[in-house]
């Protein structure tokens, strides 16, 4: 769905403005293992997946482990391109002609993603002031002390202090990289946020925190979110809707249901052990 935005006389032709933020449309995605000494194997992880979410929304994505959610993920997020099908960004094809994927600068700012894995996906050699400002320099185009003024909020926004700029990750815990992970992604204003089971390794303390921080930023910047979790409790307190993953196809789920025995026991296998073992501690 798209809607063209106002021009004026003399400026770039009107660029197509999509209703959405993030959109996947019949995607599918193989891919092919082994070769050299092994037989190759085509493995089918998503099967015409279709997925749309407008700004300020939040989509829950459950599933079991394996199910298809991260390469879901990395396709919206252009890091991969389909076999098939179809995925933008802002309205706006993330692949070439030849289906290559190339996001452009705007594409890739607009989405940011924040990973499980803090320790992973920062650079140890990096200053966690290094780390938050890379985005800055390269999307806003900050420098000196409007740089470090900005990454000094982002550390205070997440529940840092400015003087942890200049540590390295090595003095930092699991939990407060992933803050840090958490500040990066926010740094360049992104128009939505990909949460790759991002909350898991922090305290229900700074959970809260967090989830209150990127609350704010749906309700006045209309930040949209892509929340991929285990954890149907963060489901159905933050998001405004939520679909299941179930070997690599998407389905629509109602978290209201989960305060209905019978409905669970309608789910299809793989959710209703998942929404079993979390009901002892569903707040419903
Ligand atoms: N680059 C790759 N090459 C081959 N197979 C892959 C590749 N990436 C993912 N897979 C396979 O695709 C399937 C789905 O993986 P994916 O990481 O998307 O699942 P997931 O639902 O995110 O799981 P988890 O919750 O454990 O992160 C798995 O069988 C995985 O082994």
């Amino acid at each position: 769905m798209t809607t063209e935005t106002a021009t004026t006389p003399g400026s770039l032709p009107p660029k197509r403005e999509s209703a959405f933020v993030l959109e996947a449309k019949g995607v599918t995605k193989t891919y092919t293992r082994g070769g050299f000494f092994k037989r190759t194997e085509e493995v089918p992880v998503l099967h015409g997946v279709d997925l749309a979410i407008r700004a300020g929304e939040c989509v829950g994505l459950i599933g079991r482990s394996g199910s298809g959610k991260s390469t879901l993920g990395r396709i919206l997020l252009g890091l991969e391109a389909p076999c098939g099908g179809d995925a933008y960004i802002l309205g706006r094809r993330t692949t070439d002609e030849k289906g290559r994927v190339r996001p452009d600068r705007e594409q890739r700012r607009a989405v940011q993603v924040v990973f499980q894995d803090a320790v992973g996906s920062v650079n140890p050699r990096l200053t966690a002031g290094d780390i938050i400002a890379e985005p800055l320099r390269n999307f806003e185009r900050l420098s000196g002390d409007a740089l470090s003024e900005r990454v000094a909020e982002l550390l205070v926004h997440v529940g840092l202090c400015p003087e942890d700029a200049a540590k390295h990750p090595a003095c930092f815990s699991g939990g407060q990289l992933q803050r840090i992970s958490i500040a990066r992604a926010l740094a360049p204003r992104p128009r939505c946020i990909i949460l790759d089971e991002a909350l898991s390794s922090l305290d229900m303390l700074v959970q809260a925190r967090i989830l209150d921080l990127l609350d704010r930023l749906r309700r006045e910047d209309g930040v949209a979110y892509l929340f991929v979790t285990h954890d149907l409790r963060l489901v159905k307190l933050f998001c405004d809707r939520s679909v299941t993953m179930e070997r690599g196809r998407l389905e629509p789920f109602a978290i209201e249901d989960l305060a209905r025995r019978e409905a669970i026991r309608a789910l299809p296998g793989d959710l209703r052990e998942l929404a079993s073992a979390m009901l002892p501690a569903m707040p419903i």
